[in-house]
């Protein structure tokens, strides 16, 4: 592929085009608010100039409930070869772009199952699908059947993004992101939504919990409503399941709370009750993919104590590569009210005593 044009240059569009425009590809951005796509034009991402003729791929990443018409309208003016989206949901947009007598063959519906809370230009990075799932639609035969070479531009567009492409029916990928991605949006909102009007004296005691399960609450909604009002029934389905384990864990709780429980057995029961949403809990946490999408890992936290002032993680991390240690992962855990933070290095076991032993010859701080 030698030129793209990406139309939405927000998160998802300007983390294309920078991942296209560092190797190589010739990247054109466009965007319905024109200082979206200078701020990505500076960047790096491409230029905002038109293309002279047609590209050999359109990008379309704006909100689902826009992509059809987008899309009928770039292929109407014949401004590439091929064409994909990147919505969050598949089945929709291939209707609709159906209904309005689109050339089928010439467009693929994909989805790179990456992204983050922020939107717009500046939240973009060129790594975001590194080692992500990028999830491909195509459809089978004569009529209305995905061109091979869209396919194929498709196919090198997830390799220069380094992602890894999945080959899916499109109502099967509605129904697969409805229980791994829209359904969890829905419950981080819903618990966040708790710390709305709560006391000032409870939200001040948030911890790394609170803050792991809401991080995805900061979405926008705008975008989010678009995407949940596409796949209403597979999100609904899940969230009913979801409502029934809740139903169960209340109803357990409130075993436990009567004052008559222990003659009952009534305390058993709410235990049990209890035990087994927390266990089940533990069963699908384990089925989650590690790191590249590799089975789960397991690995070894080293938590640091480290200094709120500049410089301290780029020391922490030089100190680490001097050791030879590769960080998997890293989460910072903030102390409320302190100049001090709780750094959680996650790195191979085998490397944990000797990363806690040469920090600790450098002067760190140490948390068992
Ligand atoms: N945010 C995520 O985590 C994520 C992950 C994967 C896929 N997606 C999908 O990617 C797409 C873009 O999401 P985002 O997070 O980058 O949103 P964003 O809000 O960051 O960017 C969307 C951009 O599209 C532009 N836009 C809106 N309507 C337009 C139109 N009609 N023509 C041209 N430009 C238009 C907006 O000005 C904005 O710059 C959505 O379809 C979303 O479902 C999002
Ligand atoms: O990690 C995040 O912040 C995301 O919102 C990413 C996430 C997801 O649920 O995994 C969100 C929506 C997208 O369609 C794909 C990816």
């Amino acid at each position: 592929m030698r030129t793209a044009l990406v139309i939405g240059t927000g998160l998802i569009g300007t983390s294309v085009a920078l991942a296209l425009a560092g190797r190589g590809v010739r990247v054109h951005l466009s965007d319905h608010d024109p200082g979206q796509a200078r701020t990505a034009a500076a960047l790096g991402a491409g230029t905002d100039a038109e293309p002279d003729g047609p590209v050999d791929l359109a990008v379309i990443a704006v909100p689902p409930a826009h992509v059809a018409a987008t899309l009928a309208d770039a292929m109407r003016r014949g401004l590439a070869r091929g064409y994909l989206d990147v919505a969050s949901v598949k089945g929709g947009p291939r209707r609709e772009l159906a209904a309005l007598g689109c050339d089928l063959a010439r467009y693929l519906g994909t989805h790179p199952m990456a992204g983050r809370e922020r939107s717009g230009p500046l939240a973009a990075t060129a790594d975001l699908f590194e080692g992500r799932p990028w999830v491909l639609t195509p459809v089978g035969g004569q009529a209305g059947g995905t061109d091979t070479e869209v396919l194929n531009l498709a196919l090198e567009l997830v390799a220069l993004c380094r992602a890894v492409p999945v080959v899916m029916d499109a109502d099967d990928h509605d129904r697969a992101v409805a229980l791994v991605s829209h359904t969890p949006q829905l419950l981080s909102s819903m618990v966040a939504a708790r710390l709305e009007e709560a006391d000032e004296t409870a939200v001040r005691l948030c911890g790394q919990g609170i803050r792991d399960v809401t991080r995805i609450a900061a979405s926008d909604p705008r975008m989010w409503v678009d995407i949940l009002s596409a796949n209403p029934g597979p999100v609904a389905d899940v969230l009913a399941a979801v409502a029934a384990d809740l139903d169960e864990t209340v109803r357990a709780l409130r075993a436990l709370e009567s004052s008559d429980a222990e003659r009952h057995g009534a305390r058993e029961a709410g235990i049990a009750g209890i035990e087994d949403v927390l266990r089940r809990g533990n069963a699908g946490r384990d089925r989650v993919p590690g790191k590249h999408g590799a089975a789960p890992a397991a690995y070894e936290v080293v938590a640091v104590l480290i200094g709120d002032q500049p410089g301290e993680l780029a020391r922490i991390f030089a100190d680490a590569g001097r050791a030879g240690v590769n960080i998997e992962d890293v989460r910072i855990e903030h102390a409320t009210g302190q100049q001090a933070g709780l750094i959680q290095l996650t790195v191979e076991p085998q490397a944990a005593p000797g990363l806690t032993a040469a920090l600790r010859e450098r002067g760190w701080s140490i948390r068992q």
